[in-house]
């Protein structure tokens, strides 16, 4: 059976906050908030995953309240979703995703980031596609003040 999840996450920019999207580290003035390293686009892909197996969402899973979080790489939260998914014996078709950040450019880190993906699911590159777009300045992304990542994900069980 093909089943479809979509993810949304949401991170506010902040000063002396390291930039990590996709696990990889962007050089950036502003990093993102959050309890875990704020991965926004990998939290989308991990809501995505938890959507199409019908498994609720990260704040469940990997509640913002439990310090053993605190600062967590959320690419090694992402290898546990793999897990989660292989007990249920679901393979992941494909996944896309979009990052809409007003700066800094995300193109020259977008394979790493599709590898460092891939590694943690166990497939390969060409099941990741991630791209980035701007909103053109407007809204809380335009100002700078956040990004915010969507994720859709096929899977076959
Ligand atoms: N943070 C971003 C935003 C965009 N890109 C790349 O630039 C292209 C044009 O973006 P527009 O928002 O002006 O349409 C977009 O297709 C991306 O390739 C980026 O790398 N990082
Ligand atoms: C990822 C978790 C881990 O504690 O923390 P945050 O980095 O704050 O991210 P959020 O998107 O708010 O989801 C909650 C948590 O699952």
């Amino acid at each position: 059976m093909l089943r479809i999840g979509m993810g949304y996450d949401v991170h506010r920019l902040a000063e002396d906050r390291k930039l990590i999207m996709g696990g990889v580290e962007i050089p950036h003035e502003k990093g993102l908030l959050g309890h875990s390293d704020a991965d926004v686009v990998v939290h989308a892909i991990m809501d995505a995953l938890l959507g199409a197996i019908a498994a609720g969402d990260i704040g469940k899973h990997f509640p913002d309240t439990d310090e053993k979080y605190k600062g967590i790489s959320s690419v090694l939260l992402l290898e546990h979703v793999g897990y989660l998914l292989e007990e249920k014996k679901v393979v992941i078709n494909n996944i896309d995703a979009t990052i809409i950040a007003q700066c800094p450019k995300m193109a020259p880190y977008i394979d790493t980031m599709r590898e460092n993906i891939a590694k943690a699911l166990k497939i390969t590159k060409e099941q990741v596609n991630i791209k980035a777009t701007t909103e053109e300045g407007l809204g809380f992304t335009g100002r700078e003040e956040g990004i915010a990542s969507q994720a859709i994900v096929l899977v076959e069980q």
